[in-house]
């Protein structure tokens, strides 16, 4: 599929039947990441195929149909990878991905974090898989390494609720993690889903579970601080501490636990959408990069 994205960036058009296969099939399977990122249950505040968490205005159906729309945006950004681009045609595609987002939503933020996370993971796959940087690179490093620089000093979005909150309370957020190469998937998302070594797809969820706890326990995310302030993302960090430190997934009745979690979130009007986000990507990065020796 071209997007109006893509129809304005002749290359990508000129060279997609050129793609070789490893390259076409990024996209599909980082929208796959977002998917099972919504089938995680529980995840404290956040919506799942189980409920909405603490959200009135968005469902599982509002995720997927946001997911479906992003992934032929998500397939352009590895395209543009592969073909070397820059910062400045990556975010046109991102703010296209955000657009059609918002078409997808009736105007409700899903994914702008997704977009640009997993978008710019899906960019530095396109660059691997095209030969342009050493395979043995971790993805994370990719994006610091290309693009980092462009990351830190590109626009700034002065309205969005992360921006007032990154200012307010002195966070770094999404563009920190990014331009220093995902440092939070690298140290707690990758190694909290690989140390639950998934035998079962019931333990696949778990390793989810465990993934997104480890996550909300370290990330200074803006969404716990757009709606809870500093007390919130305080609050928010202690509990997912505590589920981790008495066991996490490994420990006798932890589902009952982490539901307990999930319900003084929602109790709060909590959502930590930030770590929901770098739990796909770290989804992502669990299958593209090999597990170091
Ligand atoms: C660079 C942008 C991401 C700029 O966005 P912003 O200025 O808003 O920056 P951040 O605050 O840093 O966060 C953006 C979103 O990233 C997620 N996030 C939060 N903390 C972190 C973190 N520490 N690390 C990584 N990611 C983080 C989070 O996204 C999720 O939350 C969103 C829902 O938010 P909101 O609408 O506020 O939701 P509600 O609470 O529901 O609102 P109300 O109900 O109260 O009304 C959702 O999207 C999740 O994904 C942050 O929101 C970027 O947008 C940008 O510059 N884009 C341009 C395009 C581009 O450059 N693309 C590059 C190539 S792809
Ligand atoms: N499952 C989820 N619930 C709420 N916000 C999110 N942002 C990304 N994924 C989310």
């Amino acid at each position: 599929m071209i997007t109006a994205a893509a129809r304005n960036i002749e290359p990508l058009v000129a060279s997609r039947g050129q793609m070789p296969s490893g390259i076409r099939a990024i996209g599909g399977f980082a929208a796959d990441c977002l998917a099972m990122e919504l089938e995680t249950w529980p995840k404290p505040g956040l919506v799942s195929h189980v409920d909405n968490g603490s959200h009135v205005d968005m469902d599982a159906g509002t995720f997927r149909r946001s997911a479906a729309a992003i992934m032929p945006y998500l397939q352009s950004l590895a395209e543009a990878g592969a073909l070397g681009c820059g910062m400045g045609v990556l975010r046109v595609i991102g703010l296209e991905a955000e657009r059609a987002m918002l078409e997808a939503t009736s105007g409700v933020n899903t994914h702008r974090g997704a977009i640009f996370g997993l978008g710019l993971l899906c960019a530095a796959a396109g660059a691997r898989a095209g030969g342009l940087v050493d395979p043995a690179r971790p993805l994370g490093d990719v994006v610091a390494r290309l693009w980092g620089a462009s990351i830190l000093h590109g626009p700034v979005l002065l309205h969005s609720h992360g921006s007032v909150a990154r200012r307010r309370f002195r966070a770094g957020g999404a563009r920190i993690e990014a331009a220093s190469g995902f440092p939070s998937v690298y140290r707690i998302g990758l190694p909290a889903l690989r140390r639950t070594m998934p035998a079962t797809p019931e333990d696949a969820e778990a390793a989810r579970v465990e993934a997104c706890f480890a996550l909300i326990a370290s990330v200074e995310d803006t969404n716990l601080l757009h709606r809870g302030g500093l007390e919130g993302l305080r609050f928010a960090r202690r509990a997912a501490r505590r589920f981790i430190d008495a066991g996490g997934v490994r420990a006798p009745g932890w589902r009952v636990s982490a539901r307990w979690v999930h319900e003084s979130f929602v109790a709060r009007r909590l959502s930590p959408g930030g770590s929901a986000d770098l739990l796909a990507m770290s989804l992502f990065v669990d299958a593209h990069d090999a597990p170091r020796s």
